[in-house]
């Protein structure tokens, strides 16, 4: 009896479906809006004008409405959005969705914080909805995010709106490691939420993936996902769908592109930008504010800061991985008082989403690079957000200060900005930006810099780290494009580095050719040959160099390890970069890093070639790398206006050097001689003792030998490949020659036998 009477209300559940369908449709289709029109002007300009109906009495559907059950959306659909929360449309919201509605394209820019999400996930449940689409039609709709973050956000918002519906959506995103699973589950999917990178991978590993069927196509913050960083992965996507299909971009920085659009094959889009009579291109209830803060007291600024808003969530942004790392870390240990949490492209995913989740639940502070600056909701807690590092532009700043203030909540932001980066505040006040410019109380600002030298000390890992923060920042200010701002040369690097607790300026190769203006060798940029082109602080190296030998040559030591690790980097950056190729790594830094560190190595490989003429002698250094002979160079300079530099000077400089070299050698080889010495001693000392404690054994103490070193010192032979013992120490040959092995040469078990006899006779 049960199975007929659910058949008939299926049945009867279906026939309203399509009434309702039909309805809807019809509905739509009369109340059509022209191609061009704003609905947003169509508001009685009088409450007490009925919906619909203009002030000089004509009809209009959309005249006034402005709740979501005014408009021709299923019930399922409305019932998913109040259960949500959403009742009243914004702006975006009610000039978009009677054109998207009915089936136009959508060039869509709003605010930050302003609802842009609902504007394109309702009319995507609509279309899919309308159309009837099921499991076994595929792929309907896909939704791209720049970020995984984003793509996980728009995922739970599609989620909660659709819960009434049957449609099956799936998160696409990079860092995942169930793919197989994906895979497997892929074709079932009628909406993809997605990045770029995961969606390709898809479209090239999964079997039977295929988009043929693609109704809609929805870009979040369409200007990102169309920049260089996503255009291969774009172009290889835009390729397998479909040209018949509704597409819809979105972003409070919209793009006009005519060739952006062009590659998205748009069909008269609808451009709607509601906000763009407004005064200001950034959130009503946003403050803005920004400091001019010396590039070496900007840490001390951001922990005062902190110090001073422990009850607040604040969101830090920096340029690069590794700066976040570094200063999450170097704070971490400073103890604040306030939970200090961060996010950049290089973590673990599972990590990524649980930081992001986390800091909407308590006060903290976020340090993140631009991985969190577009899109991310937060749940409207960000109470600051401080820009420590400067956005590379208007729209990155946009982005950045606008997870604050969003919807109808407030929000304030700091911009740290360096004497030579004050230019950008003329470049936000010309795209309506009202920012004020304040001063620090100076009396509550507390120097870090101390304290983070004596961290570093401390914790040798953490040096490195503020190694690679201090390289990666000025790498990233050299890889600007807007040179008004960001200029390297400009920057006091020797403060910048000391106020990050380095005790020495590392090298940047870069940073040299830079100064010079041209590519000049290495060993020639030691001296400059006219001092006025030269920035300050490479002057001053210049001169230390030329007076203390030692400190210099400490410092090529280091910037040598630095440049060890900077290879070791480039080669993780290559990988990273095909990685990112591969699976869509979002993180719009760590894309930049990885594609200049390419260059760099590409260059680097053409130098090489070219400083190895045909029958020309090559000297190599320590590691075995070539070292380009100073003829050479004078002869490969020779005629550049920029470095003139004739043969008797490089012979000049060279004697120079050579006189300097010997007298470092010397002074080298007296100290190795002393430490020899005390060695020496020191296991003469130490036999001497052994041999008091137990008359029999002639054995070294083992109390200065680790585990492993002893094995290596026991096993490793001598220079004659005879004695099994540590050839570096004469004297203890000679202590040894006294033993009873001293003829033939003991073998390993032998030796394992005395190690155990010894231990024994100690226990
Ligand atoms: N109609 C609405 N009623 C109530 N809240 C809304 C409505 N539309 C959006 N919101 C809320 O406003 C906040 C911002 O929305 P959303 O994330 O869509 O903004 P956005 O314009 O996409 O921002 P961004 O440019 O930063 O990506 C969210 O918390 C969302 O829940």
């Amino acid at each position: 009896m049960r199975a007929p009477k659910s058949r008939k209300f299926k049945l009867q559940k279906r026939l309203t479906e399509v009434q309702e369908i039909e309805l809807l449709q019809s509905w739509i289709d009369s109340c059509k809006l022209d191609a061009g029109s704003n609905p947003l002007s169509l508001s009685p300009p009088s409450e007490k004008l009925p919906i619909g109906r203009l002030p000089d009495g004509t009809f209009s559907p959309y005249a006034g409405a402005d709740k979501f059950f005014q408009l021709p959306l299923s019930k399922r659909t409305k019932d998913g959005l109040a259960a949500s929360g959403y009742s009243k449309m914004t702006d975006i919201q009610r000039a978009s969705l009677p054109h998207s509605l009915c089936g136009r394209d959508i060039l869509g820019a709003a605010k930050t914080g302003s609802g842009k999400t609902l504007a394109f996930v309702i009319p995507v449940i609509e279309k899919l909805y309308r159309a009837r689409w099921g499991p076994e039609d595929g792929v309907g709709c896909i939704i791209m995010s720049p970020t995984r973050e984003l793509a996980g956000q728009l995922f739970e918002v599609l989620k909660n709106v659709g819960v009434h519906h049957g449609f099956s959506a799936g998160l696409l995103i990079g860092g995942r490691k169930d793919v197989v699973e994906e895979k497997e589950r892929v074709n079932g999917l009628n909406i993809l939420v997605c990045t770029p990178g995961r969606l390709l991978q898809h479209m090239d590993e999964t079997p039977n993936f295929e988009c043929s069927q693609l109704q809609v196509l929805v870009l979040d913050e369409a200007d990102r996902i169309l920049d260089v960083g996503f255009k291969k992965e774009l172009n290889a996507i835009i390729s397998q769908l479909p040209k018949q299909r509704q597409t819809f971009l979105f972003s409070a920085t919209q793009t006009k592109s005519v060739q952006d659009l062009a590659r998205l094959s748009l069909k008269d889009p609808e451009y709607l930008s509601v906000h763009e009579e407004s005064t200001t291109a950034t959130p009503n209830r946003l403050d803005q504010t920004a400091m001019i803060v010396p590039l070496d007291q900007k840490l001390d600024m951001l922990w005062s800061f902190i110090r001073t808003h422990l009850n607040s969530r604040i969101l830090v942004f920096l340029s690069s991985c590794k700066q976040v790392k570094f200063v999450h870390e170097a704070f971490k240990k400073l103890r604040p008082g306030i939970p200090l949490k961060c996010l950049h492209g290089r973590m673990k995913q599972d990590g990524r989403m649980g930081i992001y989740a986390s800091f909407c639940e308590q006060h903290s502070v976020l340090f993140s690079t631009d991985v969190a600056s577009r899109g991310l909701d937060f749940n409207k807690a960000v109470d600051w957000v401080v820009q420590v590092d400067c956005p590379e532009d208007v729209a990155s700043y946009i982005h950045r200060v606008g997870r604050t203030a969003r919807y109808l909540s407030g929000g304030r932001s700091v911009l740290f900005l360096a004497p030579s980066e004050t230019k950008m505040l003329d470049k936000l006040q010309e795209k309506k930006i009202p920012i004020r410019v304040i001063k620090a109380n100076t009396k509550r600002l507390e120097s870090v810099s101390g304290s983070l030298a004596a961290l570093l000390v401390k914790y040798p890992n953490l040096q490195s780290l503020a190694q690679r923060a201090f390289i990666t920042y000025l790498k990233s200010i050299h890889k600007q494009r807007d040179k008004d701002i960001f200029d390297v040369t400009k920057l006091p690097i020797d403060e910048y580095s000391a106020s990050i607790g380095l005790p020495l300026t590392p090298r940047v190769r870069f940073l040299k050719q830079k100064v010079k203006g041209k590519k000049v060798s290495e060993d020639l940029a030691l001296v400059p040959e006219s001092q006025s082109d030269v920035n300050p602080s490479e002057l001053l190296r210049g001169t230390v160099n030329a007076v203390k030998p030692e400190k210099a040559e400490i410092e090529l030591e280091e910037s040598f390890l630095l440049e060890k690790k900077a290879q070791l980097e480039l080669k993780d950056s290559i990988l990273l970069e095909k990685k990112a190729q591969l699976f869509g790594e979002e993180n719009e830094t760590d894309i930049r890093d990885d594609l200049h560190a390419t260059r760099v190595l590409k260059k680097k490989k053409l130098k090489i070639n070219m400083h190895r003429p045909v029958g020309t002698r090559v000297v190599f250094d320590d590691e075995g790398n070539t070292l380009p002979p100073l003829a050479t160079l004078a002869d490969s300079n020779a005629g550049s206006d920029s470095v003139k530099l004739d043969k008797d000077k490089v012979s000049e400089r060279y004697a120079e050097l050579r006189e300097m070299m010997k007298v470092v050698d010397k002074e080298d080889k007296a100290i190795e001689h002393k430490r020899r010495k005390e060695k020496r001693i020191k296991q003469k000392m130490k036999l001497k003792r052994g041999r008091e404690e137990d008359d029999d054994d002639d054995e070294a103490s083992e109390d200065d030998l680790s585990g492993s070193d002893r094995e290596a010192t026991m096993s490793r032979p001598n220079k004659k490949g005879k004695k099994y013992f540590n050839s570096d120490s004469d004297n203890e040959d000679d202590e040894r020659g006294k033993g009873e092995n001293n003829t033939a040469p003991i073998t390993l078990a032998e030796q394992e036998e005395l190690a155990l006899k010894l231990l024994s006779s100690m226990q």
